[in-house]
């Protein structure tokens, strides 16, 4: 869709002004590398004395957020429809589709003919507060198929590909969905008005621009959407719960001194993975963000329980590798499911299905013959007392490493794939129109990412050594050696029977 922005200089004051958006001290500009911001007009100093100087109010009623989407519903009859039709499949859904009927709206000021009742449709502030919102982030969403191969190997890629086939899937259900609706049919889908591409600038908005506050939730907030991120943030928001002043409030930190000219910048959380950065926000600071890689975990594949387990376990499938600032070897892992992957029947995990009166059926899980299907991701603690904890561990560290080494091979394998040999990178690089700071981003993370794995690597070797050393491992193997010989002795008297 074509989307003529509104320059925020020189149109969001009037904005501001119709919707009672008070900006104290601060303005919308320019910002270079950046887009918008907010920048303070005159010096500003917070003493850590009092209270601190609000630089922006924003009214309750303008935020968006699942509580203000649902009460839209109750006054436009055609929005209700469209989130109806849609199936109201999650929170975020929703609030794409409100962002996307009033960017419509606010850009197609004439509603279809005969479509004007007296239950919609409802132009609200959005419809043009939209428009200053940009027409390109920098997320990996929003990157051409040749930028996105630049992300092979990091712990992005398999997360990218997924989103995108989410955005892929909802784009085409709401089409189908939405087509038998007039209203919408008329506004979305005639002449192609709205396309994939507005899905998926759509959800960007959303996934940069949203935060998440006590009372709301997670919502968008007009305005204080412009602050740029910095890891040395001079200001904060709150929520206000007063009646008269309901709403959201940007205020100076303490202890804060702002010049005159100076950006206002608040943190978009701390403790953020490079990757998880650069998948929202479309931007990371390598040097600052936190040493956190996140890799996805399959079952093993000899597993018959396989299928069972990943039934079961509700929570992330997934391994977490931290190094914290500071330490350049030790990397900390935690996995949950890992443990549920290496724990099998001869070890004391059962499952079992349970039907209840209705004739409903449950798979549980048991350990030790407990019933512990609320109690699965503490299986490592549940383990912990039994005789043969370090050989489950021995075999948690085993998989565990070879993940890890399986993931750092991949991310240090050339992006380019050498179909030329005559091709310099920066000859790639511009044949397949990809852009500097894609190139600079997707760089950086690979070299985040493969300095975590390489020293995750380094502490799983070691912990497997230690393990391999320890009484009950010893023992356990030798037991195994054993019996397998045993086994291998029995064959072979059998054979030599067979051929007697
Ligand atoms: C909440 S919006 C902030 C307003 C935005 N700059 C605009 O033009 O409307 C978040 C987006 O701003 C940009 N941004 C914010 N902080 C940044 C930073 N420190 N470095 C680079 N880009 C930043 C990124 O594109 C991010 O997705």
């Amino acid at each position: 869709m074509q989307n003529p922005q509104l320059d925020v200089e020189a149109a969001l004051p009037v904005w501001n002004r119709l919707n009672n958006v008070v900006l104290i001290n601060v303005t919308p500009r320019h910002v270079p590398q950046r887009g918008a911001g907010l920048v303070a007009e005159r010096d500003l100093t917070h003493d850590n004395t009092g209270l601190s100087p609000a630089l922006a109010r924003i009214p309750r009623d303008l935020v968006l957020s699942h509580q203000s989407v649902e009460e839209f519903t109750k006054v436009d009859g055609h929005f209700r429809e469209l989130l109806d039709a849609a199936g109201r499949k999650s929170a975020r859904i929703d609030a794409c589709l409100f962002l996307l009927a009033q960017w419509v709206l606010g850009t197609h000021s004439r509603p279809p003919p005969g479509s004007e009742t007296s239950t919609g449709p409802v132009h609200t502030p959005w419809a043009e507060y939209t428009r200053f919102l940009p027409g390109h982030v920098p997320v990996p969403t929003m990157w051409s198929d040749a930028e996105r191969q630049l992300l092979r190997g990091t712990s992005l890629e398999a997360a990218l590909t997924a989103k995108i086939e989410t955005l892929t899937d909802e784009f085409d259900r709401l089409r189908t969905a939405s087509s038998d609706l007039p209203f919408w049919n008329a506004l979305f889908w005639d002449d192609n008005r709205v396309t994939r591409a507005d899905w998926f600038l759509v959800d960007t908005w959303y996934r940069s621009r949203s935060l998440e506050l006590p009372y709301l939730g997670v919502c968008m907030v007009p305005v204080l959407d412009l602050a740029n991120h910095s890891s040395a943030p001079n200001a904060y928001y709150d929520e206000d719960c007063d009646e008269q002043s309901a709403g959201v409030k940007l205020l100076l930190r303490p202890g804060v001194s702002i010049s005159a000219g100076e950006e206002v910048t608040i943190s978009y959380g701390e403790g953020k993975a490079g990757a998880e950065m650069l998948f929202s926000y479309g931007f990371f600071d390598p040097t600052r963000s936190t040493n956190y890689v996140t890799l996805p975990l399959m079952p093993l594949e000899d597993d018959p329980l396989g299928m069972a387990k990943v039934h079961v376990f509700d929570g992330p499938r997934t391994v977490q590798l931290g190094r914290t600032t500071g330490s350049h070897s030790e990397v900390t892992w935690e996995s949950p499911f890992a443990w549920l992957l290496c724990l099998n029947e001869e070890d004391g995990l059962a499952f079992r299905i349970l039907q209840d009166t209705g004739g409903n059926r449950e798979l549980r899980v048991l350990w030790q013959d407990e019933d512990v299907t609320g109690r699965i991701e503490a299986l490592e603690e549940l383990a912990s007392s039994h005789p043969l904890y370090d050989v489950f561990k021995l075999r948690v560290v085993t998989v565990l490493e070879e993940r890890v080494s399986a993931q750092l091979e991949r991310v240090q394998t050339d992006f380019f794939p050498p179909d030329d040999e005559n091709l310099t990178e920066a000859s790639r690089v511009e044949r397949e129109g990809i852009r500097a700071e894609c190139l600079e981003a997707a760089n950086a993370l690979r070299g985040q990412e493969a300095s975590v794995l390489e020293a995750a690597v380094r502490t799983l070797e070691k912990q497997k050594s230690q393990l391999l050393a320890a009484k009950t491992v010893v023992a356990y193997l030798g037991s195994m050696e054993v019996s397998q010989s045993e086994q291998a002795g029995d064959t072979a008297s059998n054979q030599s029977d067979d051929f007697s």
